[in-house]
Order: C-alpha cells, then sequence, then structure tokens
C-alpha cells in the first residue's frame, strides 16, 4: 500500500481577465475569469499515519499550521469520510507569493485533497472533491477541475477553455494584496457585461493577451503604488495585466527566449519568474471524474 507521496505539485494560476459583473446577496461578488494553469509550483510531501494526528511538519513564514489552507483541507476531508483514525504527516515548500494572485493557498489546499483522497482511499469524485474545495475558497474547486477553465458565479461554475499555449513572464512586485481591501474599496466597478464564452471559442492568444480587462486591477493600483509600476514596466514588452486581486502582474509571450530577455532586464527591486502554461492539472489523473 502506498503510504508515502513527495513533490506533489500544487501549481500556481493566472486569471488572463477577470471581470466583476454583479453583487450576490450576500455581498460576495460575481465574477467571469479565464484562468490558466502554469508550471511554477509549491510542492507538498504526504506521509500517512493511522493515530488520527494530522500534521505539518515544517514552518511556514506567516501562516500558522492550524490556519493553514493545507491541514484544513486534511481536516475536512478527513470529517467528510468519517475515519477519526486517518492522519498525516504533510511538509509544505513554498514557492508561490502569498497574497500574488497567482492561487497559492487554494493550489496547496487542492492538493491535499486530491493527494489525501488517493492515499487515505476515501474514493471522492472530482465533483465531491470541488464541492468540498468551495468551503475553503472560491479558487479551490477550479484547481481540482483540472483544466484551464472559464469561470463565472465566485469561481465554482466552471467550464472547460482552450488557451494558448504560450510563455509568461510573472513579477511579482514587493507586497502582499489582502483580496478583501480590493472587494470592498469604493474605486471598484460591479457592472462589467457579462461575456459568453462562445465570445471565444478556440483559444487563442487574443484570450491570453488581450481579451478583456482585471476590473480588480484599477482598485490594487490606486492602493499599491508597486504594482501600478509593475504593470507599467512590463506593458513596454506586451498587453501586461495583474492576476486576480494582485499583487503579481503577468505578460504573455509565444517564445520562451523572449521571456528570457525580458527577465535580463527586471528592475532589480522586484522578484520576476517565467513560466509555461499548462494545459492540465499534473495531478488530475489522481481523482475519478
Ligand atoms: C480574486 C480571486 C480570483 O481568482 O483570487 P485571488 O486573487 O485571491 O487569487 C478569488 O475570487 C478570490 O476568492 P477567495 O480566495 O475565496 O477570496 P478570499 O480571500 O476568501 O476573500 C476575501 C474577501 O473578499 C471578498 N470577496 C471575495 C471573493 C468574491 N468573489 N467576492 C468578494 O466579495 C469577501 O468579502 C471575502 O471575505
Ligand atoms: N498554504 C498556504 N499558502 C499560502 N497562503 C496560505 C496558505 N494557507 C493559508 N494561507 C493564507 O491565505 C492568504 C492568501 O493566500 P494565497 O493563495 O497565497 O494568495 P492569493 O489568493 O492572493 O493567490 C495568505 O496570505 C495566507 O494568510
Amino acid at each position: 500500500m502506498t503510504t508515502i507521496l513527495t513533490a506533489c505539485p500544487a501549481p500556481a494560476k493566472l486569471n488572463l481577465f477577470l471581470h466583476v459583473t454583479g453583487r450576490r446577496p450576500d455581498g460576495y461578488h460575481l465574477l467571469q475569469s479565464a484562468f490558466q494553469l502554469i508550471d511554477r509550483c509549491d510542492t507538498l510531501d504526504f506521509a500517512v499515519r493511522d493515530d488520527g494526528r494530522i500534521i505539518r511538519t515544517n514552518e511556514v513564514l506567516g501562516v500558522p499550521a492550524e490556519s493553514d489552507l493545507v491541514i484544513r483541507a486534511a481536516h475536512l476531508l478527513r470529517d467528510a469520510a468519517g475515519r477519526p483514525e486517518l492522519g498525516a504527516d504533510i511538509t509544505v515548500h513554498k514557492v508561490l507569493p502569498m497574497g500574488g494572485g497567482v492561487g497559492g493557498g487554494s493550489s496547496d489546499a487542492a492538493t491535499t485533497l486530491l493527494v489525501l483522497n488517493h492515499l487515505w482511499k476515501c474514493g471522492y469524485n472530482r465533483a465531491s472533491l470541488m464541492e468540498m474545495g468551495l468551503k475553503l475558497g472560491a479558487d479551490v474547486p477550479f484547481f481540482l477541475f483540472g483544466r484551464n477553465a472559464f469561470a463565472e458565479g465566485v469561481g465554482e461554475e466552471l467550464s472547460v477553455l482552450r488557451t494558448a499555449d504560450c510563455w509568461y513572464v510573472v513579477i511579482e512586485p514587493g507586497v502582499s494584496v489582502p483580496t478583501s481591501i480590493i472587494f470592498s474599496s469604493k474605486l471598484l466597478t460591479r457592472d462589467t457585461q457579462p461575456v459568453r464564452i462562445t465570445d471565444f471559442p478556440d483559444a487563442t492568444k487574443q484570450v491570453a493577451s488581450s481579451f478583456g480587462k482585471n476590473d480588480l486591477e484599477m482598485v490594487a493600483t490606486a492602493h499599491f503604488p508597486e504594482v501600478a509600476a509593475a504593470v507599467e514596466w512590463l506593458g513596454k514588452f506586451g498587453n501586461a495585466r495583474m492576476t486576480g486581486s494582485g499583487a503579481c502582474v503577468f505578460c504573455a509571450f509565444e517564445h520562451e527566449h523572449q521571456a528570457d530577455e525580458v527577465l535580463k532586464t527586471l528592475p532589480s527591486r522586484w522578484i520576476g519568474w517565467k513560466a509555461k502554461a499548462m494545459q492540465e492539472h499534473p495531478l488530475a489523473h489522481l481523482v475519478q471524474s
């Protein structure tokens, strides 16, 4: 029986566009977005225990174990399965910036649900894990869905979206943007006209680089000047845009060498990296559809 899985990837996402189209009665915002998986990942190690203890084995700066989405995901799955004897040692190797809009915490949680469902033999299918994941955050169902997606609702209504096989340069502007500040801002527009998936049928560089906009970007750049500076700098090379609620800023390139050239000139105060578009989550095969 497999009881250990190491270096399990938790990939980042980019929101190629993100429109705020309205608001639910509970105050949550209705969104439309194109979610793109990229090959920059946190990695997690899992070892099954049989004493009912769920333990994070390492420190993660700024994230106490009890509030880590990884630990919360493990508890949620075990409680749902009704198997109190199940436990795990989990090591989280963080690479993705926190509060970066690349979905690191949500992706870590999704990887935890996928791997522990497999190791613990809980037998949940993809749809059940997605329902569970939504309790942890709006982006978690996307990572469990496993494909690039057009998302609606608060991010839980997902349809497969074909996107360009391009490279991305991503800049971390060195600030962490709390999502709640962006959504509660008076500056936020909440009435972008809904689009239909048929408006971008076959994928395309257009979806990748110039379709739509990110409605949260205007708010984030107003509050965080470094985000504005990163959008302006990267905008010299193409259509630069913020992902999610920020702070990271990205731009698409057809070829890897173009991304390399851009990164050579990156101002030293920022961290920047390249990543390739992925068509499928690397652990998508772990769960039955
Ligand atoms: C904006 C997006 C786009 O992918 O991602 P990130 O930038 O966080 O990666 C997500 O929708 C982020 O969803 P989620 O990760 O659940 O947001 P949280 O941090 O839990 O939200 C913090 C607060 O923002 C507000 N909020 C969040 C999502 C939403 N659709 N409407 C809202 O009004 C709520 O007040 C919520 O309490
Ligand atoms: N495993 C985790 N990795 C990152 N952040 C986490 C994790 N667990 C909980 N969090 C909390 O969630 C917040 C947002 O996480 P993250 O997904 O990295 O950003 P974003 O949603 O902007 O992409 C962090 O600031 C942190 O407090």
